[in-house]
């Protein structure tokens, strides 16, 4: 089994006496600095003007440029975007990492890939909550957490070990469990869980079994709460209690269907394709198909959200959640 780390194990005092400074306030970066802040660390968050640096403000937290964060603080989070980091991180953030400081990510991708190469006289870690920013925050109002990964890339000061359990601690990652990886493996398995698995299997199976649905002369609407809406409620039952849980809870008809049905849509071809999608990730495919996608201003990207947005799937919920004043919408 491997080794776990909770509150209990975890001595924040290392953490305390330091300044954090985050930068980017966007999913994860909110989420981090109100943690932290609400866990009584020093906190200051490095955005440019705009959206961000005002909802930070309104947040009531101190606010600074990114140089200016960079330079004050001693360890330093960069939670913007990946493919953005190298350009602000050698422009805005390099200039101030003095000797004895740490460089923090919550995802290893640019360290990983080799587009950002930290210098030799600073700490290295990532600590990299496994789910969505604004979960981060929820989780952690509600007195829970969301699991976390930390990861030691260089340790110079001889404690970036415990500097990172400690800000994974203060994120409220410890109440649910943090667990030691290397860069490689968590940068790898996270692109692999998002594409093949919690967003790009899940939105194809989604939309897959909605079109089948409308296609075949059934509600729209009815559609979208079979093969969205309920998602939501299975997988609740199957983070409660994994598979065997939610099986509990549906019906016994329900529970022979995923048997003989499950191995059928998702079969040894599938098994294949998410093996072809891992050796891109780790063969570095991906990513550089990723960053020459930005090079060239995301003409894929913006094209795919341009159809995506549009499809019937979206039309449809929109106007079903907004009858559902409970749903937190986006
Ligand atoms: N999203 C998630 O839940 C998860 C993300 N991660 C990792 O966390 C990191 C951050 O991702 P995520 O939270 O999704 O990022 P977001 O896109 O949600 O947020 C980006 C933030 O960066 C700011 N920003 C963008 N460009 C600049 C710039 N040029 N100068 C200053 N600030 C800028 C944005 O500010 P503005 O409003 O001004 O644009 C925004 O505050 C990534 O490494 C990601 O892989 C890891 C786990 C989960
Ligand atoms: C699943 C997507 C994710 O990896 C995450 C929320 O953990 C991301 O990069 O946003
Ligand atoms: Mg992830
Ligand atoms: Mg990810």
């Amino acid at each position: 089994m491997a080794k776990m780390y909770y509150n209990n194990d975890i001595n924040e005092g290392v953490l305390k006496e330091k300044k954090i400074a985050v930068i980017g306030y966007g999913s994860q970066g909110h989420a981090h600095a109100r943690n932290l802040k609400d866990s009584g660390f020093d906190v200051v968050v490095g955005v440019r003007e705009g959206k961000s640096f005002d909802q930070a403000k309104e947040d009531g937290m101190t606010v600074a440029s990114v140089k200016e964060a960079s330079e004050q603080a001693d360890v330093i989070m960069i939670l913007l975007p990946d493919e953005r980091q190298k350009k602000i991180y050698n422009e805005e953030i390099l200039p101030g990492l003095a000797a004895g400081k740490s460089l923090v990510f919550a995802h290893g991708f640019n360290v990983h890939f080799d587009e950002i190469k930290p210098p030799a006289d600073v700490d290295v870690f990532l600590v990299a909550p496994k789910g969505p920013g604004h979960l981060v925050r929820r989780t952690f109002e509600a007195g829970a957490g969301v699991p976390a990964l930390f990861a030691v890339y260089q340790d110079v000061s001889g404690n970036a070990q415990d500097v990172a359990l400690a800000y994974a601690k203060g994120i409220g990652s410890a109440r649910a469990g943090v667990l030691e990886t290397s860069f490689k493996e968590e940068t790898e398995t996270d692109l692999f869980g998002e594409q093949a698995v919690l967003c790009g299997g899940t939105t194809a199976l989604v939309k897959a079994g909605f079109e089948i649905l409308v296609e075949a002369g059934y509600q729209p609407e009815l559609a979208y709460f079979e093969t969205l809406h309920e998602l939501k409620l299975i997988v609740d039952l199957m983070y409660e209690g994994g598979l065997s849980g939610m099986r509990y809870s549906i019906s016994d008809t329900a529970q022979w269907g995923d048997y003989v049905a499950g191995d059928r849509i998702i079969d040894a071809g599938t098994k294949d394709r998410m093996r072809e999608l891992l050796s891109e990730i780790q063969s570095g495919e991906f990513a550089r198909g990723w960053i020459q996608e930005n090079e060239d201003n995301r003409p894929q990207f913006d094209a795919i959200t341009e159809k995506e947005e549009a499809h019937q799937i979206e039309t449809v919920g929109k106007k079903l959640r907004d009858m559902m004043p409970f749903v937190n919408q986006r």
